[in-house]
């Protein structure tokens, strides 16, 4: 299902799209996320990307989680903020990994909530399969909800679509329906996109009575969200549970497009109900896009492997390419950025890998 090359690259080529003006009435969050850090965060997540691409197929996720991890790590301290991780690792991060308040940035700057997630699709690169990306969101202290590692219920549909038409409260096959119906077209028509997980046995099987057409993914749903808001992947809904963290991040994402989603933490043990309790109050509670991610928000992904959104990094001898997309809420900016890397003057590159 999935296009070997992203119908955004294959349609556009290298372009900046700017969807009008979306200020939120608050100074001061306005304000934090005044300096657009578009090439900033854009070389994190590219560094990310060419770390963990050195590991595509070869089997090890752990060492590519570790390589992307590290690499991210050191292209934040470049990055002209005052950030702190908020969301992305999980409780007991191995050795190596992004802790929950740790430092980042150059501490010089706005006071920055960061989103993380190094190597979206850890399982997929180590496959060489498709949609491994590297992630990352900025916000303005306490601007992304800070959840415990738990799965998030999610639904998602693009930029246009009235607001309450989908909704968690309502079944997935009434979801479609009320789609179609918003959009004026068979449910027939719609694509939704679904984690291919025992968990979601039950969405599909209700999206198959209906007759909507699905495209399973096996990882990264980060992407499968952020697809919804973008007309060129053809994906018009996003329902299923997957991470919290890449609720929160995905989020970030959909708040720069203008898209609709919500989510709801899942609890399986008692240890989990006190996490979101203490993370949200109620834990039926459904959570909008703004109490996900409450005002101005910055997302940017790189390709790692060839995917939906993007392209992946493309490794030459002494030489790389990468795609990403970075995109910031405060003005709708969606830029797509082909980076050719000469790795002759790259201080960390090593011929021998
Ligand atoms: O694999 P699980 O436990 O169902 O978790 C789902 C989550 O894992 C991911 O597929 C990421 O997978 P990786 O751990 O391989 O990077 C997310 O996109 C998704 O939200």
């Amino acid at each position: 299902m999935i296009p070997p090359v992203s119908p955004l690259w294959r349609e556009e080529g290298v372009c900046s799209v700017s969807a009008g003006f979306r200020y939120e009435n608050d100074p001061a969050l306005a304000a934090a996320l005044d300096r657009n850090l578009a090439l900033d965060v854009a070389r994190v997540t590219e560094a990310a990307a060419l770390a963990a691409a050195r590991h595509m197929g070869r089997g090890d996720e752990r060492a590519a989680d570790l390589a992307a991890t590290s690499a991210m790590r050191e292209a934040l301290t470049a990055v002209p903020m005052d950030g702190a991780i908020t969301v992305g690792p999980a409780a007991d991060p191995d050795e190596g990994l992004f802790r929950l308040g740790e430092k980042a940035g150059n501490g010089q700057g706005p006071a920055l909530d960061v989103g993380v997630t190094p190597l979206e699709g850890g399982t997929i690169c180590a496959m060489g399969a498709p949609n491994a990306t590297a992630c990352m969101a900025l916000a303005p202290k306490g601007g992304l909800l800070a959840v415990p590692p738990v799965y998030m219920e999610k639904i998602a549909v693009g930029p246009g679509v009235p607001p309450g038409t989908v909704s968690l409260a309502a079944d997935p096959a009434e979801n479609a329906k009320a789609l179609a119906a918003a959009r004026g077209v068979p449910v027939a028509s719609l694509l939704v996109c679904v984690l291919d997980r025992p968990r979601n046995e039950g969405v599909i099987d209700r999206l198959r009575e209906v007759g909507a057409r699905i495209t399973l993914i096996s990882d990264g749903d980060v992407s499968g969200v952020i697809a919804v808001g973008l007309p060129e992947t053809g994906v018009d809904m996003y329902i299923g549970s997957g991470g919290a963290a890449e609720g929160v991040l995905a989020a970030a994402g959909l708040r720069c497009l203008g898209g609709f989603m919500e989510g709801r933490l899942l609890v399986r043990s008692d240890a989990e109900k006190a996490a979101v309790r203490a993370a949200v109050g109620d834990p039926a509670r459904i959570l909008s896009l703004d109490d996900l991610v409450p005002g101005e928000a910055m997302f940017a992904a790189t390709g790692v492997t060839d995917g939906t959104l993007l392209r992946g990094v493309r490794l030459h001898a002494d030489s790389a390419r990468s795609y990403t997309l970075v995109m910031r809420s405060r003005t709708r900016s969606i830029r797509l950025i082909d980076t050719r890397h000469d790795l002759r003057h790259d201080p960390r590159h090593d011929p021998a890998h």
